[in-house]
């Protein structure tokens, strides 16, 4: 171990366009979030392992001696890291008893965290204790699962010393190098399969790399010229599980491919006209015209989504409150509930947004303007966070 106590944290997004399409090899345009979650990893001497996940309220720990026992006869290197290793993942959910059908929220954490803390300590278990907190809500569509394993990866990497510990005593936040970066991006991959089932990786690239990204088929651009655009956010509170909508929309396609593919295809239509739609107002200058498009397209990938199966009569009830006042809306993230978009026009007046935002808080929901294209993960110094996160992240 080459440090006592460091600290991470990475950004959730918003997709714009192309959630589950994406994960059929679709275009998906996809950007990050100003909501971040933050790790505190401190190697201990206690011979255990502990982690602490307050936003879920699970603490737990295990002796390392127990441990050790799982990795009998485990692959020391993860075949290029693209496959998950099912023997350690078989014996993993034995031992913490957790079925292969759970969808339940702890226990998809505890398993991903159990996995990546086996794999990359394999040779030399570690005593560490790591406390996670987050501002992004948990399963609702704003890739809190993503942040969490970019974190998770980034955290135990470094601990491992697989990668550097970019931040220096000057610091106080710090990135670390393309390659680096890459291989974070691989690990926390391998949290979401566990944690998502069929993850497409855009989630964990957007909160590896943060910014605005263009992804398709495991292909990342990022999208340099993109206008300053205005969001408001809205969590419907309504719980749901990306595993379980992501593998609905596949019982779909295999029951009716010739129906379901041109919806995917079409999705993935919507993102690159939004694309081409975004790269000329960053040239030109965003016109009326421009919004009328991006609206346009948000009220066809709703519908979309809708035929996919993956919509919720809390989303409709966003896209109805917000459409009375000339607003357009759609689902982001797995959909089933969770959080919507609602696109804001330069034009829109503050009144009309107060409104808006009121009404949709008299639904039930939480609303509120956001502000996206914040950075990937990052190393911190502990100077570097509010007192607010150091409190809770050192509490335990
Ligand atoms: N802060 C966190 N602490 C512990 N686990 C988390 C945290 N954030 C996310 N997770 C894990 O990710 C899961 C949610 O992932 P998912 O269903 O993909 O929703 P989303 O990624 O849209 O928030 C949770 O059930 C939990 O296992
Ligand atoms: C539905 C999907 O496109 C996005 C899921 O995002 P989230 O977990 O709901 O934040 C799945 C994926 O891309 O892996
Ligand atoms: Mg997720």
């Amino acid at each position: 171990m080459q440090t006592l106590e460091f600290f991470v944290s990475a950004p959730g997004k918003v997709i714009l366009h192309g959630e589950h399409s994406v994960v059929h090899g679709q275009v998906a345009l996809a950007v990050s979030l100003n909501l971040r979650t933050f790790l505190q990893l401190q190697s201990t001497s206690s011979g255990e392992v502990h982690i602490n996940l307050p936003n879920i309220d699970t603490f737990l720990s295990w002796e390392i001696t127990a441990l050790q026992s799982l990795l009998a006869g485990c692959k020391a290197e993860q075949g290029g890291l693209k496959e998950l290793d099912a023997d350690l993942l078989k014996r993993l959910r034995e031992f913490t008893r957790i079925s292969e059908d759970s969808t339940d929220t702890r226990s998809m954490a505890v398993l991903a965290f159990l996995y990546m803390y086996l794999s990359v300590f394999a040779e030399s278990l570690a005593s560490i204790t790591v406390s996670v907190w987050s501002e992004l809500p948990t399963g609702a569509g704003l890739g809190s699962s993503a942040a969490y394993n970019v974190c998770l990866s980034a955290a135990l990497l470094s601990a491992r010393g697989n990668i550097s510990n970019p931040l220096t005593p000057q610091q106080e936040s710090a990135r670390w190098s393309k390659e680096e970066m890459e291989l974070i991006n691989r690990w926390a991959f391998m949290g979401e399969k566990i944690i998502h089932g069929n993850p497409s990786g855009v989630d964990n690239a957007v909160g590896t790399w943060g910014g605005f990204l263009r992804y398709h088929a495991g292909n990342i651009s990022p999208l340099s010229w993109v206008p300053v655009l205005r969001i408001l956010l809205t969590n419907t509170k309504v719980p749901r599980s990306t595993k379980v909508l992501v593998s609905g929309v596949k019982d779909k396609i295999n029951k009716f491919p010739s129906v379901l593919k041109p919806v995917l295809e079409s999705v993935s239509a919507v993102s690159c006209v939004c694309e081409q739609t975004l790269t000329e107002m960053a040239e030109r200058g965003p016109s009326a015209e421009h919004y009328n498009i991006l609206e346009e397209l948000i009220d066809i990938n709703q519908h979309h989504l809708n035929v996919m199966g993956v919509g919720h009569s809390s989303l409709d009830t966003l896209c109805r409150v917000t459409l009375a006042r000339g607003l357009h809306s759609k689902l982001t993230g797995a959909g089933g509930g969770g959080c919507g978009i609602t696109l804001l026009r330069p034009e829109t007046d503050t009144s009309v947004i107060q409104s808006t935002v009121e009404e949709l808080k008299a639904c039930g929901f939480d609303c509120w303007e956001t502000s996206i294209g914040a950075p990937g993960v990052q190393q911190h110094s502990s100077a570097a966070l509010s007192q607010h996160i150091l409190k809770i992240l050192s509490s335990y």
